[in-house]
């Protein structure tokens, strides 16, 4: 995609070079000659010559190289030229660059047509070189090496929050799903649901309950997740399962748990050891780097300089304990009824005393609920 224009520019590898900017990171410079010091170096920008110390000057690479596909191909793989050639793609609208097995995805926060099935079925059973880099290009060669190899593939997405993984994940299923349809698609009016439909449409559900708005991303993610699709040995699809990876929960219930207020455990009835609290172990219990004694006693003194007192802060514990216990009541069905009843009450009693509420409606709550509507007050049960 490199043009006429950028490829004919004049080029001297001993004196074309990247010199740093306040404004613009980087820009371009040219080596007039050595510097009062054996470390310095003359370099003139624009119009004017300026003195640098010599690590600040680094090498650009040919013209050739302007936009390249990919950058494992660059002469220099300084910073300034990484940068400088993603600045390049990306000013084209090329938002995709390899580097080797790696490809690199600039967020163009606008729709760009290249999502399209049309697009996809270009990609379809190319190789890499053949096509502009493409996550689909990358899809296409996992789902080949599948093919071909007998052997799971995997893709990890990555980058910061706003970046675009969740995007780019979804474009990825909808290749797949498209490259490995096992149904045809249905007519106009017909209402099949095929498999490769409900494994793009998980996608809405679990965007609907585990994203939500944050300053940096309007759709921002709130857990990992560790996708697979499952394909035959034709190559259709099978299956697909998502497992999600929520590093560690909220950290006040590993606060809690932690030695700082030794007596806060009993207060809260939380007798058991951590690992037993199943929502709370599910993941890791621990931070490398983080003391949970000490971050407790920096949010209990927190507390105190907000001009909480010792009740309302209890109250705020208390509520954390509750949910811990909640999390680990146990219901079971009841012999030949579709109606569910506690199986035990021993953590129900003591979610409700730290609620301060009657362990008897707490527990009704849970197997009747009732839903006022207008002047109605209905009872639901599992049967109705
Ligand atoms: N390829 C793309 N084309 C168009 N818009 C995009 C693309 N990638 C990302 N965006 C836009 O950027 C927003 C943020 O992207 P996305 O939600 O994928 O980020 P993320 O990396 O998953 O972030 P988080 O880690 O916060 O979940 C999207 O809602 C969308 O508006």
């Amino acid at each position: 995609m490199c043009n006429l224009k950028d490829q004919s520019k004049p080029y001297d590898s001993k004196k074309n070079c990247w010199i740093p900017d306040a404004e613009e990171g980087f820009i371009e410079g040219e080596v007039k000659g050595p510097g009062p010091k054996a470390d310095l170096v003359i370099v003139k920008v624009a119009d004017k010559e300026v003195t640098l110390k010599k690590d600040l000057v680094q090498e650009m690479n040919p013209p050739k190289f302007e936009k390249t596909e990919d950058m494992s191909n660059l002469t220099f793989l300084n910073d300034e030229s990484v940068i400088h050639n993603l600045r390049a793609r990306y000013g084209a609208m090329l938002i995709y660059t390899y580097s080797g097995l790696f490809c690199v995805v600039i967020n163009p926060y606008k729709r760009l047509p290249i999502y399209t099935e049309s697009v996809a079925n270009m990609y379809m059973g190319k190789r890499r070189t053949e096509m502009p880099p493409h996550l689909f290009a990358v899809s296409d060669e996992a789902y080949r090496k599948m093919l071909q190899n007998h052997e799971n593939q995997s893709m990890l997405i990555t980058g910061e929050s706003g970046a675009g993984k969740t995007e780019n994940t979804k474009k990825v299923i909808a290749y797949f799903a498209n490259v490995g349809a096992s149904q045809k698609k249905a007519a106009a009016g017909e209402k099949t649901v095929t498999l490769e439909d409900q494994i793009v449409q998980a996608n809405p559900v679990l965007e609907g309950f585990g994203n939500a708005k944050t300053v940096r991303n309007n759709n921002s993610s709130r857990f990992g997740k560790f996708i697979r699709i499952h394909f035959n040995r034709q190559g259709k699809l099978a299956s697909c399962d998502i497992e999600h990876c929520i590093v560690r929960c909220y950290h006040i219930f590993y606060q809690i748990f932690s030695d700082y207020k030794p007596e806060l455990k009993k207060q809260l009835l939380l007798d058991r050891p951590l690992s037993d609290y199943y929502f709370v172990a599910q993941a890791e219990l621990s931070i490398d780097g983080v003391n949970d004694t000490e971050e407790f006693q920096m949010t209990d003194e927190a507390f105190d300089i907000l001009n909480f007192s010792a009740e309302e802060k209890m109250n705020c514990y208390r509520l954390m304990s509750a949910h811990m216990h909640m999390g680990i009541m146990k219901f079971k069905q009841r012999p030949r009824e579709e109606q569910a009843e506690p199986d035990g009450q021993e953590e129900a009693e003591k979610a409700a005393k730290m609620y301060a509420v009657d362990v008897d409606q707490f527990l009704k709550a849970f197997v009747s609920p009732r839903v006022k509507v207008e002047n109605l007050t209905r009872f639901f049960t599992n049967q109705n």
